[in-house]
């Protein structure tokens, strides 16, 4: 078959021509394979949910209860996916979550994430609780777009520097984590004794932060450790905190968790720039309700007025369609970049991105759709 290299059209038949039979091309084979090489503590750590996994699962059959309806005949040569987001263009409505600790997938853990990500083009969200520094992380990424991921401290001074620091390193945006002011109970870290973050995984923005360390009597792991625990589970979280981050940065503020209609509209009232609608993967309560399934009545109590992000069980180019089509402006994915990096480092990063991609550009097109305004609820049936 004659193919043209570089028309979007032919993209599976120039990828059948390659050999494709290198690297994973699905979410389940990544798992297999990272299965072979991680031990059971990592491992389950990455893959699992909090609970009986009710809520891990329900992640993921929420996006069979929504059927693309195709339109035909709508001339897509010219389709693009490409969106604004804080005034930043992006190629792509499909952001890198925040994962912490990313050293227990690959040793190069969140530079070789960085990496893939500015070569793609897509934003990476970079965890408090990162391998690496947010500093080095953003020396690899040169102009790259960068936002960083809050867990807020109970001592508020340490988040205010983390957040200056952030926005000295050229990090656009700040991703305040709302669902985590404890622990989700996770019965298979239990089962294996396993915490990454007393192992110390998590500590290269602590330990470079000079505010946390004027806090230490003496700055060792083992300290660090201790007063991070201290520090990082916050059940006293609240509203009010809202004000205090703003009053520390100019950057846009989204908060990342919510699930309530009610508290998308508290989230406007009290000066979110923007919200992620997740249950952080179905990580930390269990039993609750799918973020998909949460979509619609957020995307209907915020009517426009801030962007709205979705993750928890994106995992194919038609979830991400689904998912735009139901009020996301944009969608970030977690666990399977992070089975990539298990797997095979920053290239298995650049692979689980460019399969993705190649998947939504294909989805778009079979859906009849020139841009992401074509993505609405005109083309979905509920199932
Ligand atoms: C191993 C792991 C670590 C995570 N660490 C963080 C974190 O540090 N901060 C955060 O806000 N969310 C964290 N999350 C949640 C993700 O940001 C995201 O909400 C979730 O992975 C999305 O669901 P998905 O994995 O189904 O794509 C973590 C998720 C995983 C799997
Ligand atoms: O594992 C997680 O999902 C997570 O977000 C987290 C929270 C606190 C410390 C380390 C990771």
């Amino acid at each position: 078959m004659a193919v043209a290299k570089d028309n979007k059209e032919t993209y599976l038949f120039t990828r059948v021509d390659k050999n494709t039979k290198s690297l994973p091309v699905s979410f389940e084979d990544w798992a297999l394979k990272a299965r072979e090489i991680l031990p059971d503590g990592p491992f389950d750590y990455i893959i699992g949910g909090s609970g009986v996994e009710e809520t891990l699962a329900a992640n993921i059959k929420a996006f069979s209860r929504w059927a693309i309806v195709p339109r035909m005949l709508r001339d897509v040569t010219h389709r693009s996916a490409h969106i604004t987001l804080f005034g930043q263009q992006l190629r792509t409505p499909v952001l890198l979550a925040p994962v912490g600790m990313q050293a227990i997938a690959h040793p190069d853990g969140e530079l070789a994430t960085a990496r893939a990500a500015a070569a793609a083009g897509i934003p990476f969200v970079v965890s408090t609780v990162s391998s690496y520094s947010l500093e080095q992380i953003a020396q690899t990424m040169g102009d790259a777009p960068r936002w960083f991921q809050l867990y807020w401290s109970n001592d508020r001074e340490v988040s205010a520097s983390m957040v200056r620091r952030a926005e000295a390193a050229g990090y656009s945006a700040i991703v305040l984590t709302v669902d985590t002011i404890m622990q989700g109970w996770k019965r298979r870290d239990l089962r294996n004794g396993y915490s990454p973050l007393r192992e110390g995984k998590g500590l290269a923005n602590y330990i470079q932060d000079p505010v946390f360390r004027s806090r230490l009597t003496e700055v060792t792991p083992e300290n660090a450790v201790e007063e991070i625990i201290r520090g990082i589970y916050h059940p006293a979280l609240s509203w009010g905190d809202i004000a205090f981050l703003r009053e520390h940065t100019s950057l846009p503020i989204l908060l990342k968790g919510i699930l309530h209609p009610e508290d998308a509209k508290l989230a406007l009232e009290h000066g979110a720039d923007g919200i992620v609608v997740s249950n952080h993967g179905g990580r930390q309560l269990d039993g609750a309700v799918s973020a998909l399934e949460a979509l619609p009545g957020i995307a209907e109590a915020v009517n426009g007025r801030l962007p709205v992000l979705l993750d928890s069980g994106v995992r194919t180019g038609s979830d991400v369609i689904k998912a735009m089509a139901l009020g996301a402006n944009a969608v970030m994915i977690g666990r399977p970049f992070m089975l990539g990096l298990a797997v095979a480092g920053e290239q298995g990063v650049a692979s689980v991105l460019d399969t993705l991609l190649g998947e939504l550009d294909v989805a778009m097109a079979l859906s009849g759709s020139n841009t992401v305004a074509d993505l609405n609820p005109s083309i979905l049936v509920r199932v």
